[in-house]
């Protein structure tokens, strides 16, 4: 029977670990290796003493699209259905989500009334800037920044006003560095096979879609029927951690924690892990790492490792503040962010009450750095210098003058990766490269495939169905 290496113990490592054991099902050896002394990577959900619920790294997953389903049907095989809290289409958290500018808070058109209507900042309707999409010629081309694509289309407020702080808002990124064609996917497409985004929408309106399998799952159909934007766990995601983990221990599956891949190589079809004085010889290896922590592990392919070390990483300081009360936002929003083109060390702020409430409590999470952390705050900052960025943030924005009750400075080194112009075919060269020189190695993650939860568990999916057992 092969023995399969998983390498972290993140949320891609632990599904790729669950897939293989419920998707093949190996009969085989599953053993994680993880670097640290704990699972969940970047996902960490705290309680605090007096039964506040924080969330470090990621607080949602997407219900919808693909990756959406296919999280769902896994959180109903794990059974967790009843820990579940939905938030629906229409909620204030799905339709109000505003951005800073000049100091002032200003909520971005979601619907077809507010896209006729001229809303400050903006200086005409939005349905005039997809006219321009309409009129604006195709530039056919591989790939591009995202920035530059949607000036070039729908001109530089939709740019300014709506690009540049999504991208900061998903990626805590730079949208005049990252690619469309990585993050756009579906815009680029468009312009490339029909001459234009609107065009494209409207003929993939009139398109026959085939029926995704995933429907057929009960908790699936919930969700769509009941129209969920978004979900949590009434503990926070980290309960889909926990609840992984005690499954892979049921299924077999050897977690070895605390255990640093050192070397990793290929010889005669079988690939060779060293781990501090261990030598593990496995048959294949699903490598979860991250691209960073992938290019640092010795033995690997020169051509593989310039790759793996070319993926930009971004570090983001988060400040959780724990408010007395729970009118302390007048907004019921998301939360807002802020352009790149103000003077601020913030990228935005989210309003997690407001879609998950707690019992007389508010909670804010302040996002700060990302692509521009070492320039705004060093390379190594204190943590006080954070929360004092953050109190004055909401002090000044969101007029909130009393202190918080408590917070939590955290500051994610390198969490989140850039997929820059030429991302696409980068990966592609990478797995590409696997397959020719016959290594017995896959790699999944947020450095690959998308950097959401759910593009992480697809990513994973997607590694163990490739597989050939
Ligand atoms: C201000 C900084 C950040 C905020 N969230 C993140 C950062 C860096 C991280 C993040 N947010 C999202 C994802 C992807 C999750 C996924 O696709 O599964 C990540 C890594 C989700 C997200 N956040 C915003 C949007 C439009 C999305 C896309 C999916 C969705 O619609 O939920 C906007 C947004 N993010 C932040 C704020 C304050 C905000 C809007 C007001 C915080």
């Amino acid at each position: 029977m092969p023995t399969i290496a998983v390498l972290g113990g993140g949320i891609t490592g632990l599904s790729a670990a669950y897939y293989l054991k419920h998707l093949q099902p190996h009969k085989g050896a599953v053993i994680l290796f993880e670097a640290s002394s704990r699972l969940g990577g970047w996902i960490n959900s705290e309680i605090l003493r007096d039964g506040t619920r924080l969330e470090i790294g990621p607080r949602t997953l997407r219900a919808t699209g693909a990756a959406g389903a296919n999280s769902l049907a896994m959180a109903h095989h794990l059974g967790l259905e009843n820990k579940i809290i939905p938030v629906r289409y229409g909620h204030p958290t799905t339709r109000n989500r505003m951005i800073q500018v000049g100091g002032e808070l200003h909520t971005l058109p979601s619907s077809l009334k507010t896209a006729f209507q001229t809303t400050p900042p903006f200086s005409k309707p939005l349905v005039l800037s997809l006219l321009h999409d309409l009129r604006a010629a195709k530039v056919s081309n591989s790939d591009e920044s995202l920035y530059s694509f949607v000036n070039r289309r729908f001109g530089s407020e939709v740019a300014d006003y709506i690009i540049d702080p999504l991208t900061r808002g998903v990626f805590a990124g730079n949208a005049r560095e990252l690619s469309v064609k990585s993050l756009g996917k579906v815009l680029h497409e468009y312009e490339q096979t029909h001459g234009g985004v609107v065009k494209g929408a409207l003929m993939n309106l009139f398109t026959i879609k085939k029926k995704d399998p995933l429907l057929k799952n009960e908790l699936v159909r919930k969700a769509r029927t009941e129209k969920w934007a978004v979900w949590s766990m009434t503990s926070g995601i980290g309960t889909l951690v926990d609840s992984l983990t005690n499954r892979l221990i049921l299924d077999g599956v050897e977690i070895r924690k605390n255990s640093k891949v050192d070397t990793i190589k290929s010889d005669r079809g079988k690939m060779i892990i060293k781990c501090g004085s261990e030598i593990s010889i496995v048959d294949h290896i699903i490598s979860c790492l991250s691209s960073k922590d992938m290019s640092s592990i010795v033995g690997l392919n020169f051509q593989l490792k310039s790759f793996l070390e070319k993926i930009p990483f971004v570090t983001v300081g988060v400040v959780n503040l724990v408010y007395e009360g729970n009118s302390i936002v007048k907004q019921a929003a998301f939360g807002y962010l802020v352009p790149s083109s103000e003077p601020s060390n913030v990228l935005g702020v989210i309003f997690d009450t407001c879609a998950f409430p707690q019992e007389n409590k508010t909670v804010l999470t302040v996002m700060m750095g990302g692509y521009w952390f070492n320039s705004l705050f060093g390379y190594n900052p204190s943590k006080d210098v954070l929360l004092n960025a953050a109190i004055l943030e909401v002090h000044n924005t969101l007029h909130i003058k009393t202190e918080p009750c408590s917070a939590k400075v955290s500051i994610l080194q390198d969490c989140i990766p850039q997929y820059v112009v030429g991302h696409t075919e980068a990966v592609e060269n990478a797995r590409q490269l696997l397959i020719k020189d016959n290594v017995p190695m896959k790699l999944a993650g947020n450095s690959y495939d998308g950097v959401g939860v759910n593009d992480s568990i697809m990513s994973a999916r997607n590694a163990v169905m490739c597989l050939q057992l």
